[in-house]
């Protein structure tokens, strides 16, 4: 077995890839398969690197004490000792001066090579996407720093140790500016993406969701959950303190052709997927600088399927089939959710390693859940992208309206009740601003980050549909009147959620796409040393997830018009704001990875997460 010579938790000096600088870092992991090591730099980056790019502490000092050392790295070294009148270089007294371990890099670095910094113009890219179908693309002109000024080799603290804003190269290096520049720009971008992206094998302590046991208990659990609070809803009286009624036999539940219609509400929505129609757009930049094409077509979608819906209404297909087997569709779903989670995980053991989830652990049951495959395709098929906004999405407005349907019927009304119209019409607002805006996913954690696996496939095709709905499906045996006054009340409190949410969103999707977007110019930034800003001004230094407040307070406005009978209805708000609140501890432990100080920074001037003064 191939020995280590690095222990776990050892600092030592790891190469900076693709430079020849050495910072200091932690020893976090080492994979034996690889032979890689996970090490931290100090700004809170994760790295995997070759043990040929480490090297014990020591090894420098000896170098510093006048080692003769013949190493390239050391030649270049005495280079630039003898160069002591560069402009770039300190007095030496000044170096000689230096105790910090901070400063000690700094002049580590200043001996390894004579740098000399050419700020690059970088592509927005991270969390922008650009468009390769004939549209302009933006440059990030706020983020860009003047051409070929030279600047003096200076870290800032916040950037730690280097800013990959910047590019360091031997100063007798006689290239012409463009060339360099052009061939630093494809490198930085390279090395950006590939430090926002790199696939670190998860150590068992970082495993999100309770980690296996936890993971385990959501997969069991949270079908069986779904059954019992649809089937307390359907109780006369559903109230907490009633024993919840026993889960009916799996048999009794199997009906094949409920899943038969499932099956052709899915093939329906790939088919809408597949239609040439809509703008083609490229994603985030994956770990081997490759973007995947999407095409935006989720709102043609939905349409096509209101077409397709007042058609077979018009013909008159009975709807409150859908109603009266709803038990039935949502076990068809679930067994669907599970056929296809074992696919997706049969089908990433054969994925190559670059395609796998940054959040994939290694570990057969956790990867089961969060998925192991970043972004399983068939063809140009995207399974996640397709699952994420189409059958579940459209599916949940659909079922929403056979609702209604249902609640006109049982309840013998000539019109639905404003309750009803009301829920149905908030929930349609949403569903649709997503699909218009359906290219904001791309962006999302559940894209970039998780893979695609039992969560996200149970989350978007059975989860959403049957759970999102449930407001609906509570008032079709439980009505509620709504006075108009209320009604006024809860339709001015979800226009409110729906402003911040929407500005939120727009704004922040706005600055990743063009930071000098005109229409932001007012807005405060905080640089970060990725090279992109933080936006501190705005819905985003209000709160530090401004659109999940926006999407509570519609949450609530949805339950509203069940009334105060019963809790069951404001099970959305809770679940909603525990699924929020544990997202926000995710996004904020991946932006401090990601951000380091300056997210820091932003915490600090920003100091409340989603509730103002509270939370
Ligand atoms: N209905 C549901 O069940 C449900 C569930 C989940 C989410 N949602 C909704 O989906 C939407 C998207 O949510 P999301 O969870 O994907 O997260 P998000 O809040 O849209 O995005 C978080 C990302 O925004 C960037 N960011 C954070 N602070 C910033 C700042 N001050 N300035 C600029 N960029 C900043 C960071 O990424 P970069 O810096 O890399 O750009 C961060 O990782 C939200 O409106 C949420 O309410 C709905
Ligand atoms: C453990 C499980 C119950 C967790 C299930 C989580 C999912 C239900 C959510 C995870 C990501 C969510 C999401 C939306 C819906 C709910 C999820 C699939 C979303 C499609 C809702 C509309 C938004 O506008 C959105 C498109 C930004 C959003 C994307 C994320």
């Amino acid at each position: 077995m191939p020995s280590r010579k690095f222990a776990d938790g050892e600092v030592v000096r790891g190469r900076w890839p693709g430079s020849s600088l050495y910072y200091e870092v932690e020893i976090l992991s080492h994979d034996s398969t690889s032979q890689l090591y996970t090490v931290k730099y100090k700004d809170g980056t994760e790295l995997e690197l070759k043990e040929n790019d480490i090297k014990p502490l020591t090894s420098f000092r000896q170098r510093k004490g006048g080692s003769t050392s013949s190493s390239p790295s050391r030649r270049r070294g005495s280079r630039s000792r003898s160069r002591s009148r560069s402009p770039g270089r300190p007095p030496k007294s000044a170096r000689r001066s230096a105790s910090a371990s901070h400063q000690a890099n700094i002049k580590e670095a200043r001996r390894e090579v004579e740098v000399k910094l050419t700020p690059l113009i970088l592509k927005p890219f991270g969390n922008s996407i650009s468009r390769y179908n004939g549209e302009p693309e933006h440059t990030e002109r706020n983020d860009i720093p003047h051409k070929n000024t030279q600047e003096k080799f200076n870290l800032s603290q916040e950037s730690s140790y280097i800013s990959t804003q910047y590019s360091l190269r031997p100063r007798r290096e006689e290239v012409k500016l463009k060339e360099i520049d052009s061939k630093e720009e494809k490198f930085i971008a390279k090395e950006l993406a590939v430090r926002t992206f790199e696939v670190t094998p998860i150590r068992a302590k970082d495993l999100e969701f309770g980690g296996v046991p936890g993971v385990f208990l959501i997969m069991f659990g949270l079908p069986v959950f779904l059954f019992l609070l649809l089937l307390m809803c359907k109780q006369k009286d559903p109230s907490l303190l009633n024993f919840p009624p026993p889960l009916p036999a799996l048999y009794e539940l199997w009906e094949t052709r409920v899943f038969g219609v499932y099956l052709l509400w899915f093939l329906i929505q790939v088919l809408f997927y597949l239609l040439p129609i809509g703008k083609v757009v490229e994603g985030t930049p994956l770990i081997d600088g490759r973007r995947l094409k999407y095409r935006l077509n989720g709102f043609y979608a939905f349409i096509l399927t209101s077409a397709v819906i007042g058609t077979s209404l018009f013909q008159g297909v009975e709807f409150h089939y859908v109603y009266s087997h709803f038990l039935q569709f949502a076990l068809g779903a679930t067994v669907f959710c599970v056929v296809l989670s074992v696919y997706l995980y049969m089908r990433s053991l054969k994925a190559p390693r670059n395609d796998l989830s940054p959040a994939s652990s290694g570990n057969a049951v956790y990867d089961f859940f969060i998925g192991r495959e970043l972004n399983p395709r068939i063809g140009t098929f995207d399974l996640k992208y397709f699952c994420e906004l189409r059958p579940g999405l459209i599916g949940w407005v659909v079922i929403n309206l056979v609702m209604l349907l249902a609640e006109m019927k049982i309840q013998d009304r000539a019109i639905p009740s404003l309750a009803m119209i009301l829920v149905n019409s908030f929930q349609l607002l949403y569903v649709v601003d997503a699909l218009w805006n359906e290219e904001a996913l791309l962006t999302t954690m559940d894209i970039i980050h998780d893979g695609f696996g039992f969560m996200l496939a149970f989350g978007d095709l059975v989860w959403v549909p049957f759970i999102y709905s449930f407001q609906a499906f509570y008032l079709v045996s439980h009505p509620n009147e709504v006075s108009w006054p209320m009604a006024s009340l809860i339709i001015v409190l979800k226009l409110c959620g729906y402003v911040i949410f929407r500005g939120a969103n727009s704004q922040k999707n706005a600055f990743r796409k063009n930071p000098s977007d005109p229409k932001l110019a007012h807005l405060k930034t905080i640089h970060t040393s990725m090279g992109k800003h933080l936006l501190v001004s705005g819905w985003w230094g209000f709160v530090r997830h401004p659109n999940y407040l926006g999407d509570l307070i519609m949450a609530l406005a949805w339950s509203l018009p069940c009334g105060f009978n019963h809790i069951l209805p404001y099970f959305y708000v809770i679940y909603f704001t525990m699924l929020l609140v544990h997202r926000e501890a995710r996004d904020e432990y991946h932006c401090k990875k990601k951000y380091g100080m300056a997210w820091e920074k932003y915490c600090q001037r920003v100091p409340y997460r989603i509730f103002p003064y509270i939370y």
